[in-house]
């Protein structure tokens, strides 16, 4: 549906689609278009000349009897046909080319401009949606640009040669098939659109019969226990049903379109045979003039069958090269954003009455009020759902505040541009993302200039140099795609690594050391609390044992800050926090006492 209203070529929005997206790709491309151009003539004039020459084999060959004429006629057919052939291979060369660089060029815009949208434009799609995009829009301008510039000139250029050839054989022959020839098309075409709406519907029909099947059999303790086998299999059976009378249906009009075109161009040849003996007999034509204007009249009808083929996917192809052009010039989220700097401030953080809602349905934080000094370490406490991670991503700007304000070192961190702002707040989450490259490479992620030695000095402070020494190439050991060959505690240990090379004011860990065993989390605290001094840090943790290393607890709790202090002041007087505090120990305990009893089995069976 979406697609039949859209794609109107004579619609501006699609005309001004096509005009950019043919200039923003031919100027670049213009040497490829050209030499394809050239092809294309070359093309048209040959099979014009392969179309003429019959004249001359039957008139020159066979009305003269002229056996030595044979050969002379005959290297000139074989000359034009290698000519014609050779024009296409080149063709086709450049049609690939021209394509690909059309259809990544796009994929790369594309690509690109999502990389720079706000989070918020990435909540709740999944990943391979916006793959799909990329892919589908790109190949979209290239199948467009290469019709459009190639194979829809190569047919009307082949038509109008072929045309020429008809009508300077016989204009009144040329008259008459100007009425017949639209009418031929125009009922092969009609066949061909029906077969299309039916082919359409089939792919419907095979989801019915899909679902039909994986319904039943994915629900099949529901379908057993509620009795409905004969309902899920009459289920099944109707939308089998539907689709073997569409197929039939497909069969029907497919299988008609050739014996109807060839009945079709058999009486238009019929009615030149008349016509054509007459002129022979009694006007003095040549056999040979009439052979040519018939070769050319069959030679023409494939390129204008091609030329309606082409513009049915061109219009199939704008709906979506429309829809990435409306993309592509969304403004840039960054353009609203400020020119400001956080180079020379102290890393304070100030929550002035911040309220945060995912959509209106969704209110994730209500008038957050507090400081944070510069250099403190503040831990966010809270149940699942309490806003927690909501508040640390409003902090790296990936959604802004629906109210109030987030300052670092007095400065609006809506004023800022993202690159700055990501530049000195840096998170290390609990799925720490590796990407396909060595422990190095990605260390070194985390700060483009960083030198060797701050790579090392950072993998040797979040132990990243202790594993890294038992692998055969130390810290240029592979990590395999998203780090497979790590475990998750080595992920988050090379994730702390990356953090620590950035350098920055703000670190946030949200549940960092989550994979980590207490010695190893120990150590690691120990290690980079020591010389990030001047770093302010915020920890989101479930663990009471992060909490000895900070110097404030932010308790929220449905999307609230309901208590910020010391824990010992927060244990006199939250509720919240106390209960939260117990539900953190109770639940260590538990941990630890179900390990004490899985250690205690072993040891007691292994002696
Ligand atoms: N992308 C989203 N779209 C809509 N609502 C969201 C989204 N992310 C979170 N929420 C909602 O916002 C509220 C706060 O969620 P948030 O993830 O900040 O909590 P949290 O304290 O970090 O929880 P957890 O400890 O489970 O990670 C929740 O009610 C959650 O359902």
């Amino acid at each position: 549906m979406k697609e039949e209203t859209r794609s109107d070529l004579s619609t501006p929005s699609t005309r001004q689609a096509i005009r950019r997206l043919l200039v923003e790709s031919v100027i670049p491309l213009r040497k490829l278009f050209i030499g394809s151009l050239i092809c294309m003539l070359a093309v048209a004039g040959f099979t014009a000349a392969l179309a003429w020459s019959t004249k001359l084999i039957v008139n020159e060959v066979f009305v003269a009897a002229n056996a030595s004429a044979a050969i002379g006629v005959a290297l000139l057919v074989i000359g034009v046909s290698l000519g014609k052939s050779l024009s296409q291979y080149v063709n086709s060369i450049l049609s690939v080319q021209i394509n690909r660089k059309v259809a990544i060029r796009y994929q790369k815009q594309v690509f690109r401009k999502f990389l720079f949208q706000n989070v918020q434009e990435f909540a709740g799609i999944a990943a391979p949606r916006h793959m799909a995009k990329v892919n589908l829009w790109g190949s979209a301008c290239g199948q467009v640009v290469l019709a459009l510039t190639n194979k829809f000139l190569t047919d009307i250029l082949t038509l109008i040669a072929l045309v020429g050839v008809m009508i300077w054989q016989d204009p009144v022959m040329s008259l008459v098939t100007a009425v017949l020839f639209p009418l031929i098309f125009f009922l092969v075409s009609n066949l061909t659109r029906r077969v299309r709406e039916l082919s359409k519907a089939q792919a419907e029909l095979a989801g019915n019969i899909s679902t039909a099947g994986i319904e039943a059999i994915s629900g099949i303790k529901t379908v057993k226990s509620y009795g409905l086998e004969e309902k899920s299999f009459a289920r099944f059976s109707d939308a089998v049903a539907a689709m073997e009378k569409r197929l039939y249906a497909i069969a029907r009009a497919t299988s008609a379109t050739v014996p109807l075109m060839e009945l079709l161009g058999g009486i238009c040849i019929g009615l030149f045979v008349i016509y054509a003996s007459w002129q022979t007999l009694s006007q003095g034509k040549t056999p040979g003039e009439f052979t040519a204007f018939i070769t050319a009249f069959l030679l023409a009808y494939q390129p204008a069958e091609r030329i309606t083929k082409t513009m049915v996917a061109v219009q199939r192809n704008l709906v979506h090269v429309e829809d990435m052009f409306a993309f592509l010039d969304q403004p840039d989220p960054n353009d609203s954003r400020g020119e400001g700097s956080l180079d020379d401030v102290a890393p304070s953080i100030t929550f002035e009455d911040v309220s945060f809602e995912y959509d209106a349905s969704s209110p994730a934080l209500h008038g957050v009020q507090a400081a944070i000094k510069p250099g403190e370490r503040v831990a966010i406490v809270g149940r699942s759902g309490a806003g927690k991670t909501t508040l640390v991503d409003l902090v790296q700007g990936f959604y802004p505040p629906t109210s109030g304000r987030i300052l670092i070192g007095g400065v609006d961190i809506n004023t800022i541009p993202e690159a700055e702002l990501r530049r000195h707040v840096a998170l290390i989450s609990q799925d720490v993302f590796l990407f396909e490259g060595s422990l190095r490479d990605n260390i070194a992620d985390g700060r483009a200039d960083a030198t060797p030695e701050e790579i090392t000095d950072a993998a040797d402070r979040a132990a990243v140099s202790g594993f890294a020494a038992q692998l055969e190439k130390g810290l240029d050991t592979p990590v395999g795609p998203n780090g497979t060959s790590l475990s998750g505690g080595q992920k988050q240990r090379v994730g702390i690594a990356r953090a620590l090379v950035k350098q920055a004011k703000v670190y946030i860990y949200d549940e960092a050391t989550s994979a980590l065993d207490g010695e190893n989390e120990r150590a690691i605290m120990k290690a980079t609390l020591g010389r990030e001094s001047d770093s302010t840090i915020l920890f989101i943790t479930h663990r009471p044992s992060t909490l000895e290393w900070v110097d404030r607890i932010m308790v929220m709790k449905d999307g609230k800050l309901v208590a910020f202090g010391a824990h010992e002041e927060l244990v006199e007087s939250s509720k919240a926090y106390r209960s939260l505090f117990n539900l953190a120990v109770e639940q260590q305990k538990k941990a630890k006492g179900r390990y004490g009893r899985i250690l205690g089995f072993f040891q007691r069976n292994t002696g």
